[in-house]
């Protein structure tokens, strides 16, 4: 999986808007919709989408916003923004390290799902330099031309001055209806290649400031941008009646969800063939002495133990009933494979995983040191926050004596 890194921009006043904490003016991104601040909405659960995350707020906000991130489960950098949105993405970009690819999302599309995240993603990773999810325009559109008239007594009234002409604006004319089937409304989260995207602004220079969104300064540099479907939940919080819809749709998402909880549990034996695979990691000799896991498939008894936490969630049985125990096109395959069918067993029911927790026990590999690359692997193949801990048992029972690994997992999922 190639490096990434999100930049979610959430330093905007929020004019249009005008929210306010406490009788006073507070930035959109830090009003709260049904409950929780709009820069939480736009956090939950999308510790997935990057390696590095970096929320970029107003001056004076670095705090409140690490905590909220904290909150939402993002490991984030907080930086301070700057005047225009554009030079709020600069700042992020300066924080965002050497990833190879970068995501620029508003923090105002708070409802985005993961659908635009995913399809930018991996738009990027099949070699796009620049990717945008758009949306079809619905309303008839055309261009107007300002009417503008003479009237001698109000331009001597506006001008102060007795008899003097002054033109003054009477409304717009109509002009050319413009072909709706040629335009797309431009949404986030927009991804790039990051040298591309910082080409891009060095180019731009002040002129960034000009500029509405990211692919704008990229096309201007000459490079292609792909653009993908978008979603309407990934519609930017700007106006009142934005708000308003945001608050409907919490509320409807609050009193029509159903949740469920699974548990799943898997062990194998050391004494495999195959490579030494574990919570959809390769181990190398160093961290995993001797033998990989024995099984018909790579034994990797974590993605196992959230197939059946997933499957008992959803009411579905278990591994042995979705893809058999033995079957031959199975042999040795990796645990993605069946967190795959599993994700789509359960989705051809409506459920959708919310959260899922591993807990590993076993002498070897120690899970510490690459806890942070196995939950990101396992978030990333789920859409959704996989968190794996581990515990040796004191050297208690099969797994304590180094005979094997077993995971015990549990799943929360969601329907409606
Ligand atoms: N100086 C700015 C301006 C905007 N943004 C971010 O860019 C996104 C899109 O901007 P929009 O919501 O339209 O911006 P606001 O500037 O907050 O709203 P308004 O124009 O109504 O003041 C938002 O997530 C906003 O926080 C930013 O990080 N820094
Ligand atoms: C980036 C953007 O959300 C794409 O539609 C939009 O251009 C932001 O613009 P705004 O002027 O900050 O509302």
């Amino acid at each position: 999986m190639t490096d990434t890194a999100l930049i979610v921009v959430a330093a905007g006043s929020g004019a249009r808007l005008g929210a306010a904490r406490e009788g006073k003016p507070v930035p959109k991104a830090f009003a709260e919709f049904a409950g929780v601040t709009l820069l939480e909405h736009a956090l939950r659960g999308i510790d997935w989408v990057a390696e590095r995350v970096v929320v970029v707020v107003p001056p004076g906000f670095e705090a409140e916003a690490a905590t909220i991130a904290a909150r939402a489960g993002v490991r984030a950098d907080v930086v301070p923004g700057g005047a225009t949105r554009a030079d709020s993405v600069l700042a992020g970009l300066a924080a965002a390290g050497d990833a190879q690819h970068v995501l620029v999302h508003d923090a105002a599309r708070a409802l985005t799902p993961a659908t635009p995240f995913d399809r930018v993603r991996a738009a990027l990773e099949a070699g796009a330099v620049a990717v945008v999810p758009v949306l079809p325009v619905v309303d008839t559109v055309r261009s107007v031309d300002t009417v503008r008239s003479v009237d001698p007594a109000r331009s001597a009234a506006a001008a102060g001055e007795e008899g003097e002409a002054a033109e003054h604006v009477l409304g717009e004319r109509l002009g050319a209806v413009v072909d709706r089937a040629t335009l797309r409304a431009m949404q986030t989260p927009q991804g790039f290649d990051a040298a591309v995207l910082r080409r891009a602004y060095e180019a731009a220079g002040a002129a960034r400031a000009a500029s509405t969104d990211d692919a704008q300064l990229v096309q201007a540099l000459g490079e292609p941008v792909l653009a993908v479907p978008g979603d309407e939940l990934a519609f930017k919080i700007t106006t009142r009646a934005d708000a308003e819809r945001a608050e409907a749709l919490l509320a409807k998402e609050a009193g029509m969800q159903e949740l469920r909880t699974g548990i799943g549990v898997d062990v194998h034996a050391f004494g495999g063939v195959g490579p030494r695979r574990l919570a959809g990691l390769e181990w190398d000799e160093e961290a995993w002495p001797g033998p990989g896991l024995a099984g018909h498939s790579d034994g990797d008894a974590v993605c196992h133990a959230i197939v059946d936490a997933l499957l008992s969630a959803a009411g579905l049985g278990d591994i042995g009933g979705l893809v058999g125990v033995d079957e031959p096109q199975h042999a040795g395959a990796s645990g993605e494979v069946f967190v795959r069918a599993a994700l789509e067993a359960i989705g051809a029911e409506g459920w959708a995983p919310v959260n899922v927790a591993v807990q590993v026990l076993g002498v070897h590999p120690r899970i510490g040191p690459r806890r942070a690359e196995a939950q990101r692997a396992l978030s990333a193949m789920l859409g959704a926050p996989v968190s794996v801990a581990g515990t040796t048992t004191d050297g208690l029972g099969a797994v304590g004596r180094g005979e094997g690994v077993q995971a015990i997992a549990t799943a929360l999922i969601r329907r409606g």
